[in-house]
């Protein structure tokens, strides 16, 4: 099917300022989220397809160089909203170097044929490239956006291929653009594909990474940065499923600093945040990599410590115990003195064991401890550890 090429030119400009529309009177020219820039790039790619129409009627310097280099910033355009959307610094001036090069290029080459018409094809190809190794890059983790911004600027490529293919073969003048054929057919009508999939690839990463961020921020606890109660949960279900089916050990510690109410009630409820803030960052600070620290409660802490045995987690426990008594929190001019109980259960857990059921059982253990007198730690069931009885737990 041999469309009138003049005609495919005006129908991709109709489709992308469409578009640019949508994305920028719609969008409310939000910057953030990536879609101002993806509109410039698409209002780019509109005026260069009406450019393109005017071929044989106007100055070829209108009709070649200009739409061709606008082309380019429209393609730097949709890179640089990759970046913007990935909240990464975008390269301007490497981004706009390319377009900058097509302009002086095409216009110091103007009245070449197969010259210009390579180069046109060659930068626009390096700049599809850019696309797809920049979608590959900052795509989310299991998103599928980037996928789109892929085969979109794989299919661009293939596009502009067909034009370079075409030239190298000595059938330059078959791909002017006032020349109907099918290879011009073929190879004008994907940029209709080009601006539908990129745009749309474009505006999906930005929900995803919209949606990433949500997610993160639902299952973070806003004060100290670690994961909330629900997330800390979910992980607890997972480890005890896990530890189950290998058969494995797993540690959990139910951490409560003593007397918060007391520190809120003489320093403040600044200083209780900031004691939060501080004990947190000393127990990371402490931590393996394969341990989980999540906040159950307002000054309850539950810790996973999967394969740990019973010497190991009572061991890792009274130490955290042990720094977070020695290290009071710098608050203001004072320093403010805390410390902790904790509840621990070690063991592989069995068929009808589960996150509650565990918790209950560190919980049990932490009771004993404040019953007992505090900034102690307790194995569930076991022996108690801690300020006053360090030596009942050297065995
Ligand atoms: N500053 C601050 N205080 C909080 C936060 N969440 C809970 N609290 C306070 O923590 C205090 C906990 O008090 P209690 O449950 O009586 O426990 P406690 O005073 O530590 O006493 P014991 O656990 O028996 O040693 C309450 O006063 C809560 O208002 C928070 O995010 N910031």
């Amino acid at each position: 099917m041999i469309a009138h090429t003049p005609t495919i030119f005006a129908s991709v400009a109709w489709v992308a300022m469409i578009m640019a529309f949508c994305l920028l009177v719609v969008g409310r020219f939000n910057q953030r989220d990536g879609m101002l820039t993806v509109g410039a790039g698409l209002l780019a790619h509109a005026l260069a397809y009406v450019c393109f129409t005017l071929f044989g009627h106007a100055s070829l310097w209108l009709t070649y160089a200009v739409p061709n280099a606008l082309l380019s910033v429209a393609v730097a355009f949709y890179t640089a909203s990759i970046f913007r959307i990935a909240e990464h610094r975008v390269p301007w001036l490497w981004l706009f170097s390319l377009p900058l090069c097509q302009i002086v290029l095409l216009t110091l080459l103007l009245n070449t044929l197969e010259p210009r018409t390579l180069v046109a094809s060659v930068i626009l190809m390096i700049q599809c490239a850019f696309i797809i190794r920049w979608a590959s890059h900052f795509a989310q983790p299991g998103g599928r956006a980037h996928i789109l911004l892929i085969v979109g600027a794989g299919i661009s490529l293939i596009g502009i291929l067909i034009r370079v293919v075409t030239i190298v073969g000595g059938s330059a003048p078959e791909m002017r653009y006032d020349v109907s054929n099918l290879r011009q057919s073929i190879s004008i009508s994907i940029g209709t594909v080009t601006v539908m999939m990129l745009s749309l690839g474009l505006v999906l990463m930005s929900k995803e990474r919209s949606e990433a961020a949500l997610k993160y921020l639902a299952l973070r606890d806003a004060l100290t940065g670690i994961p909330n109660r629900r997330a800390i949960l979910e992980e607890l279900e997972r480890e005890v499923e896990r530890a189950r089916r290998t058969e494995t050990k797993l540690a959990i510690a139910i951490i409560d600093l003593d007397h918060f109410k007391t520190i809120n009630d003489q320093h403040g409820h600044l200083a209780g945040d900031e004691v939060l803030r501080h004990c947190v960052e000393q127990l990371k600070k402490r931590l393996r990599q394969t341990d989980s620290l999540g906040r159950y409660g307002g000054e309850e802490f539950l810790l996973m410590m999967p394969g740990a045995t019973v010497e190991g987690a009572m061991t890792a426990v009274e130490d955290l115990r042990q720094a977070i008594s020695d290290n009071p929190t710098p608050f203001g001019e004072q320093c403010i003195h805390q410390s902790f109980s904790a509840g621990v259960w070690v063991g592989v857990p069995s068929a009808t064991d589960d996150g509650n059921s565990l918790i209950a059982q560190a919980d049990a253990a932490l009771y004993e401890c404040k019953a007992t007198g505090r900034n102690t730690v307790r194995m569930a069931g076991g022996k108690l550890v801690g300020a006053s009885t360090k030596a009942a737990f050297t065995t």
